[in-house]
């Protein structure tokens, strides 16, 4: 159990990323408004470098807190990870546009853990272990987080749509 929470700690970067992008409501598009090749949007207007920005600052910071109990690179460790966090939102993003699913659209399972996929691609290029208990344990809180923290952002009006 003790490793389950140990393999949690260390996506609490990239929660707190993802977690801290709606704060930024309106931004430049990552994608300028440019259309891919099928005609839609690449991103879409959800993607936009503040919320990029915002969610490295924030992700960054806790891993001054996380450095406390793993030691300065962690400092490093967080903004990676909480950047490919961002890299898996914005490809959970890239796939909706594919599919055709407009901005705000709900696509279960995809919202939820896109940004999980990132970070543990992160994780994994640094080299942290993560078992496959670990990653599954993660996905799991990060499903339920993810939808009671959408809902709740939804009702304080930081979100448009409760997903
Ligand atoms: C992770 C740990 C150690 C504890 C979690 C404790 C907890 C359950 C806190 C409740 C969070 C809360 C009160 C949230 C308020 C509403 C809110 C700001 C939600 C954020 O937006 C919703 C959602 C957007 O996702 P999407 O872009 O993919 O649609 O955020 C995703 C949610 C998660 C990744 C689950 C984890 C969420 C948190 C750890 C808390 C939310 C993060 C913040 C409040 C960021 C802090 C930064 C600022 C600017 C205050
Ligand atoms: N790189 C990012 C990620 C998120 N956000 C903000 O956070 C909100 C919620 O993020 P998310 O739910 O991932 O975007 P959606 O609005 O659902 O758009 P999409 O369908 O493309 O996921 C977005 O609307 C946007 O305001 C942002 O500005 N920049
Ligand atoms: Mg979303």
């Amino acid at each position: 159990m003790l490793s389950l929470l140990i393999g949690f700690s260390f996506y609490i970067p990239a929660f707190i990323a993802n977690g801290s992008g709606p704060f930024v409501r309106k931004g430049t598009p990552i994608d300028r408004g440019k259309n891919f090749i099928d005609g839609r949007r690449i991103f879409g207007d959800g993607k936009t470098f503040e919320g990029l920005l915002v969610a490295l600052t924030f992700g960054t910071t806790v891993g001054l807190i996380l450095a406390k109990f793993y030691g300065n690179w962690w400092i490093f460790v967080s903004f990676f990870e909480s950047l490919f966090a961002m890299f898996g939102d914005m490809s959970g993003a890239f796939i909706k546009r594919r599919l055709n699913i407009p901005r705000g659209g709900r696509a279960i399972l995809l919202d939820q853990l896109d940004f999980v996929i990132g970070a543990t691609i992160a994780l994994i290029i640094l080299g942290i272990q993560i078992n496959i208990y670990q990653f599954i344990f993660v996905a799991i809180i990060a499903f339920l987080l993810h939808i009671m923290t959408n809902d709740i952002a939804y009702r304080l009006k930081i979100k448009s749509v409760p997903w």
